[in-house]
């Protein structure tokens, strides 16, 4: 049995509706009119992801016909659903409504529905994201202190209103540099947290799913997010993209425990009364742990002590060992000042 170590009673502590999403999402459509798909910016299992715009007050256009081509458009993005069970849909609805306008989390700005197919459309703000595989290597520890602390408070934000994010991943933080904004999306994976409640554990993406999921600990909580973060964290400063790769979900597992030691699993799996599964049986072996500067090679320039201690909080086995969101802010990484000193920038 485990329960969270923060937060608790964020839902208890709300009303019904605020979590019961079988029950009571109520939806205010928008007018599908008033948006332009642009062209396709991605697409997932469960959804297809377009740039749009939003045509501001169409009314105007009918006095200025020449105005509709200069008329300001509000660009945004469009996230079309594929038709999966309306009850994943109302879950991703309800988080979102509860979510919108919190720090860092994705703004949703209207819920329109397509006529014909009735598959409803979620529109967000846009974010300039800049991919992470061109933005990550370029940055120094004071980014990683700005970036990964408006990461945390997006989490520390969303465990206290009860919920966890389930999927999160760099593909999954939208980072703008030039505006140096971040924002969290993609809640369709997200849960309201209850103490004591079993949960799937076939969610997040491989590489980011912590042992828990790995190891069938259905009594999971908000701390599931912080290992994921601990994954980003280590790819960085690690220079190894992803740093768990798993060429499955049992090999995931195998790849964890030949950094953090099977020992070490096997006491993780005993304080929780479980075993390994039947899986791991040919292809689990006896790994040593790896002291982290293992993994630093020639270079250490990200790898300060600071930011080794604050990863070696994260990548727990035991979740109930991991960082909070809020203890992970204000781990010493994020208070050390590493502003470039004068030699180094003039090199
Ligand atoms: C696959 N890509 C690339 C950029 N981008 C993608 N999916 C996005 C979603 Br969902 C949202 Br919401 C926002 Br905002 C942006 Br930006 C998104
Ligand atoms: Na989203």
């Amino acid at each position: 049995y485990s329960e969270a170590r923060v937060y608790r009673d964020a839902c208890e502590k709300r009303p019904q509706e605020y979590w019961d999403y079988e029950q009571s999402v109520v939806i205010k459509w928008g007018k599908i009119s008033n948006y332009e798909i642009i062209n396709k910016i991605g697409r997932g299992k469960y959804s297809e992801v377009f740039s749009g715009e939003c045509i501001i007050n169409p009314e105007d256009h009918h006095h200025h016909q020449q105005q509709q081509q200069h008329e300001k458009q509000q660009p945004c993005v469009i996230k079309v659903l594929k038709p999966v069970k309306m009850k994943k849909i109302y879950r991703e609805l309800k988080i979102l409504m509860n979510l919108t306008g919190g720090p860092n989390v994705i703004s949703l700005l209207d819920i329109v529905q397509d006529q014909s197919s009735k598959i409803p459309a979620l529109i967000f703000e846009e974010v300039k994201n800049m991919d992470f595989r061109q933005l990550y290597p370029t940055f120094k520890l004071p980014d990683l202190q700005y970036y990964f602390t408006q990461l945390l408070i997006a989490l520390n934000y969303c465990h206290s209103m009860g919920i966890m994010h389930r999927d999160v991943k760099p593909q999954n933080v939208m980072i703008d540099p030039k505006e140096k904004k971040l924002r969290l999306i993609d809640w369709g994976l997200a849960e309201f947290y209850h103490p004591g409640v079993d949960y799937n554990v076939r969610v997040a993406s491989r590489y980011h799913k912590g042992p828990e999921l790995l190891v069938n600990l259905n009594q999971y909580d908000y701390s599931l997010d912080l290992w994921s973060v601990g994954c980003m964290l280590a790819a960085i400063v690690f220079k190894r993209e992803p740093f768990f790769k798993g060429s499955s979900n049992a090999d995931q597992l195998v790849k964890i425990a030949a950094v953090l030691g099977t020992k070490e699993l096997l006491s993780y799996l005993n304080k929780y009364g479980l075993r390994l599964p039947s899986e791991y049986d040919n292809i689990m072996r006896d790994f040593i742990r790896r002291p982290w500067d293992h993994f630093t090679g020639s270079y250490t320039n990200l790898a300060v002590p600071e930011m080794i201690d604050l990863i070696d909080n994260l990548l727990r086995y035991d979740h109930q060992e991991r960082l909070t969101a809020q203890e992970a802010m204000d781990h010493p990484f994020f208070k050390a000042n590493y502003e470039s000193n004068s030699d180094e920038s003039n090199q």
